[in-house]
């Protein structure tokens, strides 16, 4: 009994040194765990973590770092911004595959995916999606192709027998202070002058999650996951159940950092198809220029359609609901931000 209970609360976050990876590590540590990280970039110092630096890429990396624990979080990825299918694969397949194979050879009993609501997404109005939507067949990028790999292999690894338990925690538009994705890319958009306009009408809702919200979900399932859980081999939508215009959610972070809001709206599709157009010419132009469009068919797509998704089973099988509100993590943000404030 001791050793269980001993193991029962030692767990590893894979990828801990993210931005979500770090907010798990802290919620977990609060909780009274003892966290292990593993990640290929060890970027904070805090003596309650025991850190292993790695590729999980190499399965034999992650063998010392998941030794006698009981949970593992997998939340490691490229940045969606990477736009490099190789890597793509090979860490969120390939790498997947490992920490499972990983997992089994050493005792694991759970492991907890960070997927995406993403893997479902073709680009086209998803309006209250639940989980029992079809994977993407056309996923619309390299990232959202290898998520949807990722979590299929996850959900399928799920064992009873084996006593080894798997769930896919879906989230959507992570937000917060220490973000790297959403709120720097906005301000760099904003800096260059390129949100005077409003991708759409800006009516469509769109799911941000404030990250607080997410690492809460994730232990949540964790904690919900053993033999006989209905959780057990299942996807959950984890959002803020606050669906948000998303040029009112853009336009309030732009204005709270003093930056000018987007007041006209250009047509959706006409936006959607340059942006195709310049994808094709950025690819042509490789071989001699690497150029990164900001407005690439996926951003727009996000920004031009409804994309929001149903949590309600995640709020009945594992009681979840948001702790910190939308209006709240906005607010946290804007504060969290203010080094990126425009001066001018
Ligand atoms: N940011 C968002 O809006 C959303 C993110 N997600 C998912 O949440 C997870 C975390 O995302 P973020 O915290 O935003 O990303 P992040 O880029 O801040 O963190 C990812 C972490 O994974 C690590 N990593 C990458 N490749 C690795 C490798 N080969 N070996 C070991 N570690 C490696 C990185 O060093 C980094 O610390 C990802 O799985 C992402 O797909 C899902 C939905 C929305
Ligand atoms: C002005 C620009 C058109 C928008 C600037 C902000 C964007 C960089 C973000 C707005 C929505 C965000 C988003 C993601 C990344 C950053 C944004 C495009 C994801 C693609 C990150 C990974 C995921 O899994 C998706 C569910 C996210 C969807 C929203």
């Amino acid at each position: 009994m001791a050793t269980r209970s001993r193991k029962g609360k030692k767990c590893t976050v894979i990828g801990g040194c993210g931005f979500l990876g770090r907010y798990i590590v802290e919620r977990l540590l609060e909780e009274g765990y003892t966290v292990s990280v593993f990640d290929i970039a060890k970027t904070f110092e805090d003596d309650r973590v025991k850190f292993f630096v790695g590729d999980l890429c190499q399965e034999k990396d992650l063998a010392p770092a998941i030794s006698d624990v009981q949970t593992v979080f997998h939340c490691a990825s490229p940045p969606p911004s990477s736009d490099d299918r190789d890597l793509f694969y090979r860490v969120n397949f390939v790498g997947t595959k490992n920490i499972i194979s990983a997992c089994k050879k050493a005792g694991v009993q759970k492991l907890v995916l960070t997927s995406s609501a993403s893997v479902v997404y073709e680009g086209t109005d998803i309006k209250n999606g639940t989980e029992d939507l079809p994977y993407a067949k056309k996923p619309m990028d390299y990232y959202t192709e290898t998520k949807v790999l990722q979590e299929k292999e996850v959900l399928a690894a799920n064992s009873p027998e084996e006593n080894f338990f798997t769930v896919a925690i879906r989230p959507h538009g992570i937000f917060g202070p220490r973000d790297r994705q959403l709120v720097p890319i906005l301000v760099d958009t904003a800096r260059a002058g390129k949100t005077k306009f409003m991708i759409g009408n800006g009516e469509n809702l769109v799911d941000f999650t404030y990250v607080v919200n997410v690492a809460h979900g994730h232990l949540l399932a964790a904690e919900h996951l053993h033999k006989d859980s209905p959780v057990c081999g299942k996807a959950f939508h984890i959002t803020n159940d606050e669906p948000i215009p998303f040029w009112t959610f853009m336009s309030r972070i732009l204005e709270g950092l003093n930056y000018p809001s987007p007041k006209m709206g250009l047509p959706y599709l006409l936006i959607y198809y340059l942006a195709a157009f310049l994808q094709l010419l950025c690819l042509l132009l490789k071989p001699i220029k690497e150029i990164k469009p900001t407005f690439t068919p996926m951003r727009v797509a996000l920004a031009g359609t409804y994309h929001y998704y149903s949590c309600q089973r995640a709020k009945q099988l594992m009681g979840y609901k948001p702790v910190v509100p939308l209006d709240e993590g906005i607010k946290l943000t804007v504060k969290g931000y203010a080094h990126l404030q425009n001066n001018n």
